[in-house]
């Protein structure tokens, strides 16, 4: 069984189960011309390390003038067309702050595509505290398949970070998860910001044609034309 969020042509999002070994389900969920494939990523961290800032600038492209805590749970989205496909990326800014989040953890994990983690180079607890957010991930059942990235915020703050590059490499190394140094803050970072996104996107994707290959192999009455055997253009 695979989960899958789609959103049919009227713009009406639905999330279904799809049964890769139905042959109907999966036509279905595979017809490009009404529905768009939506992928959900969430991103976590503690309170104040810049989460709703990255997901503003990733999706609206400018640094917010002003935030406060998350409450629950803010969604973005974003529509990208990776080799020729439209794809909705919907981003769940998560809140911190545990009495903000905590009737919402379950929602945060259910059916998720890919997680970012989020620390502050400037705060050292930000980063020692990603191993409790690793459990927390972890404890929710989330498939090891699931892509994760680590992400250190704020490097503007250049005379004050407190977390050095190599650190954050080898605890990303050791947790196979690529590593992304970058700042909400700073415009000239905004391709960066979008390339934290759009990697996990493109590896969904990838993920995804591999799997619909696979289903093709075993059940030959599912014929799956527009999922050609093309090289993932993924930029990492
Ligand atoms: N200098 C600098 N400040 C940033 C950056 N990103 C966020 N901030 C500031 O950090 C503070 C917290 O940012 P938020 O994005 O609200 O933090 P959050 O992780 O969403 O916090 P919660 O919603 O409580 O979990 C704000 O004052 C932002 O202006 C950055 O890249 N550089
Ligand atoms: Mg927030």
């Amino acid at each position: 069984m695979a989960n899958e969020t789609v959103e049919n042509g009227e713009g009406k999002a639905n999330i279904r189960n799809a049964n890769l070994t139905s042959s109907l389900d999966l036509s279905t969920s595979l017809d490009h011309s009404v529905q768009t494939r939506i992928f959900k990523i969430i991103v976590i961290g503690d309170s104040n390390v810049g989460k709703t800032c990255l997901t503003f600038r990733f999706t609206g492209g400018s640094f917010p003038e002003k935030t406060e805590a998350t409450i629950g749970v803010d969604f973005r989205e974003k529509a990208v067309e990776i080799e020729g496909e439209k794809i909705k990326v919907q981003v769940w800014d998560t809140a911190g702050q545990e009495r903000f989040r905590k009737s919402m953890v379950e929602h945060y994990y259910r059916n998720v595509h890919a997680v970012v983690f989020v620390y502050d180079v400037t705060k050292m607890a930000s980063f020692q505290n990603l191993k409790t957010w690793i459990q927390e991930c972890n404890g929710h059942r989330v498939s090891p398949s699931v892509p994760r990235v680590l992400v250190g915020n704020k490097c503007d703050l250049i005379d004050q970070i407190q977390v050095p590059s190599n650190t954050a490499l080898k605890f990303a190394d050791a947790h196979n998860m690529l590593l992304f140094e970058t700042s909400a803050k700073d415009p000239k970072e905004s391709q960066n910001v979008d390339s934290i996104f759009m990697c996990l996107a493109c590896r969904l994707k990838a993920q995804r044609s591999l799997l619909y290959r696979d289903v093709e192999r075993e059940d030959g009455r599912v014929k799956l034309s527009h999922e050609p055997e093309v090289k993932s253009n993924c930029p990492c």
